[in-house]
């Protein structure tokens, strides 16, 4: 039998397929002047310069310019291009100058904004930035040390170390590999990690599922083969909640927009027996409709609660949307170990086949946790393997030196139990003659499953078991096998026939904070699920213990059995999913998305990425691993269920900024735009100019920017908030006609006592002065408004109030309006005030 480096292989001379750096290993080493110990810093240094920083191509941030030319793609954008071009076709020149002011104008905000919003990002990004394991030496003679480096400051020449978890940093040549397998679905398609042998290349992101290896760097930045072949990231391509409400919102409002335009014409020449002339005030009625400050707003609410964020480097949102939808989130899953419990299991007991205490079988469980650590080189040991060790070192003390390590097979995902070969120290030469001993430790009913044991005997030890995971802890069982010594490495088919030696109870204490962040996050509407890999009967004890009432466990082996309908309904019903495999996680996420449910999922390790992929919005802890936090939308300090409530409220409260704007905007715009087609066939003249139509929508997009300042209040984040375009529509619907019957009285009350000049100063007037009293009263907000809002209804109502009478009033076609007539609008305005009070308890309830 081969030593403990037996799948190691170091073959300088063996000949590759084409692929980064072909020729033999020790020709790539040549030809990057490099070698196993790695580069001097200086060295490393003087390539960064010449070859520059190893940054993904598809990741560089886009520049301005190119931000303005991707914010006139936007669908109202283009519709408002659309009917500017309308405009100048029929050289009506004031409207369509207008419109590309307007245009410029949100375009401009709207690039700036997310420029803005982005270099944060990235600097926050920075915070959570990926780092490789590279072997470097300080001077040519001293010796290579292994250190963290970010992933950017990798050069060609550079020895990469790789464990599980680990994104491929750059194009590499593997120089070693113990058991390597890599997942390469972002460049291959192939969902199947596939394994690494020393030699091959490995690409740049590939993420390691298992095992070890080392490699030299061949190619980085834009020279990498993923840089060459996606010049994007890979992402979700189903569009998240947020991208589905505000896309659902904007196809009604353009398709109602495509509407009124030619409604507007048809109805002049009908009625009116008007001619093409009405074609620039139909322009201008569905330029009122459209919100097209949207995306500036959406774009600066988002940053602003992302900063907030950031601010106590809490919580880093890596995509602005996924703010939106963490405030949409209703259900929540999270794992057991280090989110409910704290991660540090402590042993309790270690008992044999009949419950009694027995420190032999600690002992053995103490083999098999060091020899897995050392012969699998796990970058950190398991803290099951780490607690065991603990205990074995007061309780069993002189374990190490019993054995020497042969071979292991470590946990992994979806694997429950590990397994190391040692044999008794003595002379190598002699091996083959010998017996070498497994030791197997890990979940009793997959170590059990291996133990040659009577039925009766293997359901005994099951219920012993489960009575042990009842009181909360997590249980091991630890089994061992002799064999004759073999040559050739081991493979689980190895792992039958087992004699059963006992189990090893380890306690690990609740999170002291998760109780009440259970607690919290059921207020405010989002069920907790939690997809463990442990016990049911641990899960559920822990659960109990947190106040999560746990109800009926749903285990692995029951949820396989359902179809995929069965389990959209089951999982909507369950609290607890134990013994769950990577893939079982991902499919309960994908249930409770189908069944409707916006579901967040938080999770830290290689197992939990399909999951994170899976979810609306995936959450790691910044100790995650790399490619865990690759994945995630969000990424917290740590993995703090606090934390992680207090940024579902910020991104409530961004969203419910939003829907202020969206409501405020919309209803007022509609209840002008019926207003406008009532009052433009009732009329001999036009009820307002084009250009005064635009310059008042001018006004109150500017006003409205401060929405994305509002403070929403307290109400605003006790459920998940959710754009909804149905109850959107029916809100706008309801306050567009109060809103249009004050208009309407407003025309009745100047056609009555004014001519056309001052009938449009009139409407001008008024109009700016209810879109003022629109944002204090539809705001989602119910205490004081901050002053950025206060600050723009008061100059929407000094510019409603001066402009008719300035002569920009008097160059837009405007004339003074009589005492009479401010006192008849006035009354009609607090009429209108009124009437909105009402109206709004009605719709919000009382504040
Ligand atoms: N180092 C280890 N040695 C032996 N068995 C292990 C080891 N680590 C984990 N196991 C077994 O595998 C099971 C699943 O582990 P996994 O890491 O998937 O989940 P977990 O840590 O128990 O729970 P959670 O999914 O909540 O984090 C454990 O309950 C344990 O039985």
């Amino acid at each position: 039998m081969p030593g403990p480096d037996a799948s190691v292989v170091w073959a300088p001379e063996a000949r590759t397929a084409p692929g980064p750096g072909g020729g033999t290993t020790l020709e790539v080493l040549r030809a990057l002047e490099s070698g196993p110990r790695g580069l001097t810093e200086a060295e490393a240094e003087a390539r960064l310069t010449h070859h520059g920083e190893n940054v993904f191509a598809g990741r560089r941030p886009a520049s301005w310019p190119r931000r303005f030319a991707r914010s006139l793609r936007d669908p109202f954008t283009a519709v408002l291009l659309g009917l500017g071009l309308v405009s100048a076709a029929v050289a009506a020149w004031g409207t369509a100058c207008v419109i590309a002011a307007l245009v410029t104008v949100s375009g401009v905000l709207r690039a700036t904004g997310e420029h803005r919003a982005d270099r944060s990002a990235a600097a926050l990004r920075d915070l959570v930035a990926t780092t490789a394991t590279v072997r470097r030496r300080a001077t040519a003679s001293a010796p290579p040390t292994a250190r963290e480096l970010p992933v950017d400051q990798l050069v060609p020449g550079d020895v990469v170390l790789l464990a599980p978890g680990d994104l491929v940093p750059a194009d590499l040549r593997l120089l070693r590999a113990t058991g390597l397998s890599v997942h390469e679905a972002a460049l291959t398609g192939e969902s199947a990690p596939a394994a690494r042998n020393a030699q091959d290349p490995c690409l740049q992101g590939g993420s390691v599922v298992s095992g070890t290896g080392s490699g030299v760097v061949v190619a980085t930045g834009r020279d990498t083969v993923l840089s060459g072949a996606l010049p994007t990231p890979r992402h979700r391509s189903a569009p998240g909640p947020f991208h589905r409400s505000v896309n659902g919102i904007a196809w009604t409002l353009i398709r109602f927009m495509l509407l009124v335009a030619p409604l507007v014409v048809i109805a002049g020449a009908l009625l009116r027996g008007r001619g093409l002339e009405t074609l620039p005030f139909a322009v201008a009625v569905a330029v009122g409709l459209t919100p097209e400050m949207l995306p500036v707003i959406v774009t600066t609410a988002l940053a602003r609660g992302a900063a907030l964020l950031a601010r106590d480097r809490e919580v880093i949102v890596r995509r602005l949307p996924a703010l939106h939808d963490l405030g949409a989130v209703d259900t929540l899953c999270v794992d057991k170990t280090g989110t409910l419990t704290q991660d540090r299991p402590v042993v309790a007991r270690a008992l044999d086949a009949d419950g009694h205490d027995d420190p032999d079988v600690l002992r053995w469980a103490a083999v098999n946790a060091l020899w897995t650590v050392h012969l699998a080189e796990l970058p950190v040991p398991d803290a099951l393997d780490e607690a065991v060790l603990d205990a074995a070192e007061a309780d069993a003390p002189g374990y190490e030196a019993e054995y020497e390590g042969v071979d292991a097979l470590p946990c992994g995902p979806g694997r429950r139990l590990s397994t190391a070969v040692v044999r008794r120290p003595g002379d190598p030469r002699f091996a083959l003659a010998r017996t070498h001993t497994l030791v197997v430790k890990g979940a009793p009913e997959d170590v059990l499953d291996r133990c040659a044991l009577a039925p009766a005997e293997r359901e005994r030890l099951v219920h012993r078991a489960a009575d042990l995971a009842a009181d909360g802890l997590r249980v091991l069982a630890v089994a061992r096998a002799e064999r004759p010594a073999c040559e050739g490495p081991y493979t689980p088919a190895d792992e039958h026939g087992l004699t059963f030696a006992g189990f090893v109870a380890l306690s690990d204490a609740p999170a002291p904070t998760a109780a009440e962040a259970l607690a919290e996050l059921a207020r405010r509407g989002v069920a907790v699920k939690v997809l463990t890999g442990d016990h049911p009967g641990t899960a559920a004890r822990i659960c109990r213990d947190l106040g999560l009432h746990p109800g009926a466990v749903l285990t692995a082996d029951r949820l396989d059995a359902l179809g995929d309908a069965e389990l959209v309904r089951v999982a909507r019903r369950t609290t607890v999913f134990a013994r769950c495999s990577p893939e079982h996680k991902a499919r309960v996420v994908e249930a409770l998305r189908a069944g409707g449910r916006t579901t967040g999922f938080l999770g830290d390790g290689v197992n939990d990425l399909a999951a994170l992929h899976a979810a609306d919005v995936g959450i790691c802890p910044r100790g995650g691993v790399d490619v865990a936090r690759e994945a995630a939308d969000v990424v917290l300090a740590s993995k703090d269920l606090t934390a992680l409530e207090r940024a579902i409220v910020v991104g409530r409260r961004s969203t419910a900024n939003i829907g202020s704007y969206l409501r405020i905007t919309l209803s007022s715009n509609v209840g002008n735009v019926i207003a406008m087609l009532v009052a433009g066939l009732a009329l001999p003249f036009l009820p307002m100019l084009p250009a005064q139509v635009l310059t008042q929508n001018l006004f109150f997009d500017a006003a409205q920017l401060a929405l994305a300042f509002d403070d929403p209040g307290r109400e605003a984040a006790a459920r998940p908030a959710v754009l909804r375009p149905r109850a959107l529509l029916r809100f706008v619907a309801g306050f567009g006609a109060l809103n249009a019957a004050a208009d309407l009285a407003t025309f009745a009350v100047l056609a009555l006592t004014a001519g056309e000049g001052p009938f449009h100063a009139g409407w001008f007037t008024e109009n700016l002065l209810t879109q003022a009293a629109v944002m204090l009263l539809l705001r989602s907000g119910a205490g004081h408004a901050p002053g950025p809002l206060r600050f723009a209804v008061a100059g929407l109502g000094v510019a409603g109030l001066l402009l008719p009478v300035s002569p920009v009033g008097a160059a837009l076609g405007m004339a003074p309006l009589s005492p009479l007539c401010y006192g008849l609008v006035g009354v009609v305005l607090a009429l209108y005030g009124a009437a909105l009070t009402v109206a709004r308890r009605g719709w919000f309830g009382p504040r």
